[in-house]
């Protein structure tokens, strides 16, 4: 008989911090693509923002764990932690079905970083591995071409444009922010009085 796979999709990220686009993209996700689990990765450091000063890993990973706590397909990953750093994907996706032969694991990217698919590590090795899906941002294109077809999917999910730049940035001068995050996360952030100043 043939295996049945968990599919699960990879939401990679920083997630400085996790933010309600976030969580209601992987939230539709599981409901309407038919995705078993989606596991929120978190990146210690991304390849083409590798300048970028960035919050602790483990406080972003705690960020995460909170916000997605009772949703029972949603996973926190720190997967990455351990591998060498800049976190390329395509070393990730290898290292995961290794460690979970069980799982198939699907690329879940918005249309921003799809733009850029052909300059990460290797894109060709992740579409013949992979499938992917990508949703839209708003500002950028979403073209698949025909060749892509089987492997790449333009999912439509809901637009909710908040960045993590925003919200960072709105704090260090005073907003009250706390309806753009989980209210869990939001506690975390004035506990550890978190991005006060801004340093992008
Ligand atoms: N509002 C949103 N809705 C859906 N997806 C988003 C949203 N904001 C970011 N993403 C996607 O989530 C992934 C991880 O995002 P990331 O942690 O970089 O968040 P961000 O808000 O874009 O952060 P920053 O502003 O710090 O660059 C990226 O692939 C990005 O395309
Ligand atoms: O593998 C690559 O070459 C590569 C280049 C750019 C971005 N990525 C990954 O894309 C994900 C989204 O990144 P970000 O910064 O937009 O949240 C994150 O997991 C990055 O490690 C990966």
């Amino acid at each position: 008989m043939e295996k049945t796979h968990l599919k699960a999709g990879i939401f990679g990220g920083t997630f400085n911090p996790v933010h309600i686009g976030h969580l209601a993209l992987a939230n539709y996700l599981c409901e309407y693509e038919d995705l078993d689990e989606v596991w929120f990765l978190v990146t210690p450091q991304n390849p083409f923002k590798k300048d970028i000063r960035l919050l602790d890993d483990r406080i972003r990973l705690e960020m995460v764990k909170t916000a997605i706590d009772g949703y029972p397909r949603f996973r926190a990953s720190d997967f990455e932690f351990s591998l060498p750093r800049p976190s390329y994907t395509v070393d990730t996706l290898r290292n995961l079905s290794d460690t979970y032969p069980e799982r198939e694991f699907i690329l879940i990217i918005g249309a921003d970083n799809w733009e850029k698919f052909s300059l990460w590590k290797s894109p060709e090795e992740i579409l013949r591995k992979h499938r992917i899906l990508v949703y839209p941002r708003s500002g950028y294109s979403l073209h698949i071409p025909d060749a892509m077809s089987k492997q790449v999917k333009a999912v439509q999910t809901p637009l909710l444009e908040i960045s993590s730049t925003f919200i960072r940035k709105s704090i260090a001068e005073g907003k009250d922010i706390r309806y753009f995050v989980h209210p869990a996360v939001y506690r975390i952030i004035l506990e550890k009085r978190l991005y006060q100043v801004n340093n992008e």
